[in-house]
């Protein structure tokens, strides 16, 4: 690895532009504000359950496509965590909102779920190890910036926002350890890699990037099969 720059810093730089989208996507920015229609957040909640469900199966893949005990735990406990903590967030959103369990997990993915997650499963599926992580990685870390961000920008109003748990949790120690342990672990595998592996494995990056923009923006538009 080059001493002064990281994989991950040249990761970061590359995918400005677009995280810079999702941080002033009009879904973003009103749930900060506590703004944001309920409906909309009732799209997101619902379609990010699921989403979650299969997300969760990559950790499964990493654990499995794991060199080590100490890799694999982490993955492990990330689906767990994933599967407990994150997701307890949704099912205590949707009682107050009055969604059931089994209303949530019964939820059916739009195109644009269904594309993010199957391009997502099939690289984990068919991909390296690292290619599995460089599709992880956008979603853990670009919510960690997210949550960082908006309690920033709109922390001294938390009290009176109805979205403040979604804030607080993707703010907090807990998921900025797992973004971190994500970061160092992609620069641990990147390490001595040549350049098509690293272009192959920034492809990746930027396309879940944008499959994140995508995703605020169609629970914005309450995204549906159209037939
Ligand atoms: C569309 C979408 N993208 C990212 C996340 C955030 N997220 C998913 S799993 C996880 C933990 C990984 O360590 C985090 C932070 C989400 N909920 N929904």
């Amino acid at each position: 690895m080059n001493a002064t720059k990281k994989f991950s810093d040249r990761l970061l730089e590359n995918v400005k532009p677009i995280w810079d989208k999702n941080h002033q996507h009009p879904f973003v920015q009103e749930l900060g504000k506590g703004i944001l229609a309920e409906e909309r957040f009732i799209h997101y909640m619902k379609q990010d359950y699921v989403y979650l469900l299969d997300y969760s199966k990559l950790f499964a893949v990493g654990v499995q496509k794991a060199l080590d005990l100490e890799m694999m735990t982490n993955f492990s406990k990330t689906l767990h965590d994933t599967l407990h903590f994150e997701m307890d967030l949704h099912r205590a959103f949707a009682a107050e909102f009055g969604i059931t369990k089994e209303e949530l997990e019964a939820t059916k993915p739009t195109p644009t779920n269904l594309a993010y997650t199957r391009y997502m499963l099939n690289v984990a599926q068919n991909g390296s190890l690292v290619e599995l992580v460089s599709c992880l990685l956008p979603c853990a870390w670009d919510y960690w910036e997210i949550g960082k961000l908006l309690r920033a920008q709109y922390g001294d109003n938390l009290s009176t926002n109805k979205y403040a748990k979604w804030i607080e949790t993707y703010d907090s120690d807990e998921f900025a350890a797992g973004a971190k342990w994500l970061i160092q672990l992609m620069d641990q595998l990147t390490d001595g890699k040549p350049e098509w592996e690293l272009a192959q494995i920034e492809e990746h990056f930027q396309m879940t990037s944008k499959f994140e923009y995508l995703f605020w923006e169609m629970n914005y538009q309450l995204e549906e099969w159209p037939i």
